[in-house]
């Protein structure tokens, strides 16, 4: 049997049909062909380098934060203008314009929508990550939009969306509550905190000197920034170089990096330190929320102990009253006094306690929970790791009474009703989950 030839790449382009002027056309074709093939060669090296280089770009940014989708990000358009500054409207005579970062966020949550229902302008801004559950997120920015809160799915380190943002609206204030949260995940994906926390940060900070007018800034720190010390109750001019987490870390660094940008730029700074907020909405990585999901469940508990057997505590804080301290804040914040990114004049820079000034322990934490959900939890009770976990917290909030009125009104036992009021009609009973 005669044996199959391959065709020729030109008999492939060319069927032969013999004849002289075809030959000759067939050559002339032919160097055309070659020197449009080695073109198309060198375009598809390019290519190929090209798409190397965006691969390993992409696989460096999700080694720098995994869980981050500041890719998939969309935003612009006449429609999407229109909506940003549809939100950003003030409704109230005096009311303040404020850029939310973390909007779809548990705290960004409830402040959006407290300035919104006051007649404030707002506009959130959330890269809808999903170090939780991404679903609960939108389910929190469905709530937004039913409120008139449009936000933005973009990332702080996005300078090109916060210059479009600032160049259309006018922001008075910039509430910041983006972050990377959480104390013990720092250990799993230190990353991203830098990514959050630090670059983002910045990022915003090189953002509000820039505008005109420069916004007022409150900002979330924490109070995971006292650290290892051990005087209590914890007041704002106690040391704070000893943090024990990542997390905790990047808090401290956020105050020197924003007392900076005050000292250069006339950016006015507001850091509050939260403690251990809780409530409807609230984070799924937390203690108070993850110990409700596992007793409705059936499943164990892990319940933290400290040194020689002692329990740990944590001042938890009511979201209501945080909400309460963030607007108080923001309308005693003074002017930013920069402009064209240059200082005119000293701004002030503040930092405050947001507490709840009697801390609780993570058993009787467990207690109020049983009751509410009238359930026994099947604890597992263990030495604390060492994974960047601070025995106790306690706030000294008198420098905040006296400068905001922050008053805090919520004892843990009431607002973990609350939460788990929402939590069970927000999940159902048992979260879907057969009870074992
Ligand atoms: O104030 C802050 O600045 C921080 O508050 C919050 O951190 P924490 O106070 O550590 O809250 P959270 O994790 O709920 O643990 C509560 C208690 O339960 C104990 N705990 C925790 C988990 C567990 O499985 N078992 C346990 O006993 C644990 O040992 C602890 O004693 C925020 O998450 C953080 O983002 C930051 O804002």
């Amino acid at each position: 049997m005669k044996e199959r030839t391959m065709p020729s790449l030109d008999e492939d382009l060319f069927p032969s049909t013999p004849g002289k002027v075809k030959i000759e056309r067939t050559h002339t074709m032919n160097r055309q062909f070659y020197r449009c093939f080695a073109s198309t060669s060198t375009m598809f090296l390019w290519a190929l380098f090209l798409i190397a280089l965006t691969a390993s770009y992409l696989s460096f940014q999700s080694f720098v934060d995994p869980r981050s989708r500041y890719f998939t990000a969309s935003w612009g358009g006449i429609q999407w203008e229109k909506q940003v500054r549809t939100s950003a409207q003030i409704r109230r005579s005096g009311g303040m314009s404020v850029l939310v970062t973390g909007a779809a966020g548990f705290v960004g949550t409830h402040v959006s929508l407290a300035l919104k229902k006051r007649g404030d302008g707002v506009v959130g801004i959330d890269n809808f990550n999903n170090y939780y559950d991404p679903s609960l997120k939108k389910a929190r920015n469905s709530l937004l939009i039913n409120h008139g809160v449009f936000v933005v799915e973009g990332d702080i380190n996005d300078s090109r969306l916060l210059a479009k943002l600032f160049d259309i609206v006018a922001f008075t204030h910039v509430m910041h509550l983006a972050a990377q949260a959480g104390v013990r995940y720092a250990m799993e994906n230190p990353g991203s905190y830098v990514h959050s926390n630090i670059a983002g940060l910045v990022n915003l900070l090189e953002s509000c000197k820039s505008a005109n007018p420069q916004p007022a800034i409150v900002w979330a720190s924490s109070s995971s920034v006292y650290g290892l010390n051990e005087k209590v109750p914890f007041s704002e001019s106690d040391r704070t170089d000893q943090p024990a987490s990542l997390y905790a870390a990047t808090k401290k660094a956020g105050e020197e990096i924003t007392h900076t940008y005050n000292h250069i730029y006339g950016l006015s700074i507001t850091g509050l330190r939260f403690f251990t907020v809780y409530g409807p909405w609230g984070r799924p990585d937390m203690a108070y929320f993850s110990f409700t999901r596992n007793i409705l469940q059936g499943k164990p508990i892990t319940v933290y102990r400290g040194k020689n057997g002692v329990d740990l505590a944590r001042d938890f804080t009511y979201v209501d009253d945080i909400v309460k301290g963030c607007l108080g804040s923001l309308d005693t914040a003074g002017k930013s006094t920069g402009t064209g990114g240059k200082k005119r004049g000293p701004a002030p820079y503040r930092i405050f306690n947001l507490g709840n000034t009697s801390p609780v322990t993570v058993p009787t934490l467990v207690g109020i929970l049983e009751r509410h959900l009238k359930m026994k939890a099947k604890k597992k009770v263990v030495d604390m790791p060492g994974n960047g976990d601070v025995p106790f917290t306690h706030a000294n909030v008198s420098l905040a009474r006296r400068e905001l009125g922050y008053k805090p009104t919520t004892d843990l036992q009431t607002g973990l009703k609350k939460f788990v009021r929402w939590y069970l009609s927000y999940y159902g009973y048992n979260h879907g989950k057969p009870v074992n």
